[in-house]
């Protein structure tokens, strides 16, 4: 099947800009993209990657040999819509910022039946998809994992949910680092060790700390 995972160029992970400078947050963004690329690369389903501009040679070292780029720097949910409403087969759509999802999640995600398959992101959005439905086109932002099963039904699309941990945690707040200290054994774990990164426990609750903020 192919996979569509959608990646923001310029300027991402801005709500990690409290813990991360601009280029630290582009390196540690496209970590994260080599690790989802990764994961799919070894299902031996197809990566696509839906990008906002041209990937820089940052980026492109995170690709898989057999990997597609369209650039595309419409809004997210314009892009997605315009690959789904081009697509003649089922596609599944993966974000790049689940360092998480190892080839067992990707796997569990394609395999799952349903003419819409949506994997929710903790808060409400929408991590994955897989859409079988040629009807079916995208919202995202908000609580999109709601607006995603409303829309499958005002299609009649029959809906399956993936209940992932793995694809449920996208890394979108500094809290979220501490899930890829724990977790993650990919490019994006090495990245936070290697500037730094490391758990601390405070009182019972765990979080992250950077070694130079402990001197
Ligand atoms: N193609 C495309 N991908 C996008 C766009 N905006 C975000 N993405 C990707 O969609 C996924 C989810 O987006 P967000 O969690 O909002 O990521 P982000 O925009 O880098 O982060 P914030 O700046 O903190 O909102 C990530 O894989 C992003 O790289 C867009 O406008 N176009
Ligand atoms: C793309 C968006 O991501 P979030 O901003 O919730 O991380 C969503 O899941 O709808």
């Amino acid at each position: 099947m192919r996979v569509v995972v959608p990646f923001a160029v310029d300027q991402p992970k801005t709500r990690l800009s409290a813990t991360l400078s601009a280029d630290e947050r582009r390196v540690f963004a496209r970590a994260m993209l080599a690790d989802v690329l990764a994961a799919v690369d070894a299902t031996g389903h197809e990566p696509t990657v839906l990008a906002t501009a041209e990937l820089d040679a940052d980026a492109s070292a995170a690709l898989p040999d057999d990997s597609d780029v369209v650039v595309d720097d419409s809004p997210l949910s314009t892009a997605v819509n315009d690959v789904l409403a081009t697509a003649e087969d089922p596609v599944a759509v993966l974000m790049s910022d689940l360092p998480l999802v190892k080839p067992e999640t990707v796997r569990r995600l394609v395999a799952k039946s349903g003419d819409v398959v949506v994997a929710p992101g903790r808060g409400g959005g929408t991590n994955a998809l897989v859409v079988r439905d040629a009807d079916f086109r995208v919202d995202y932002h908000g609580a999109s994992y709601l607006d995603h099963r409303a829309a499958a039904r005002d299609v009649g699309a029959s809906l399956g949910t993936v209940d992932s941990f793995r694809l449920a945690t996208d890394v979108d707040e500094p809290s979220d680092l501490t899930e890829v200290l724990i977790h993650g054994d990919g490019a994006a774990a090495d990245w936070l060790v290697d500037a730094g990164f490391q758990l601390s426990v405070d009182e019972g609750r765990v979080g992250v700390v950077r070694e130079e903020e402990r001197s």
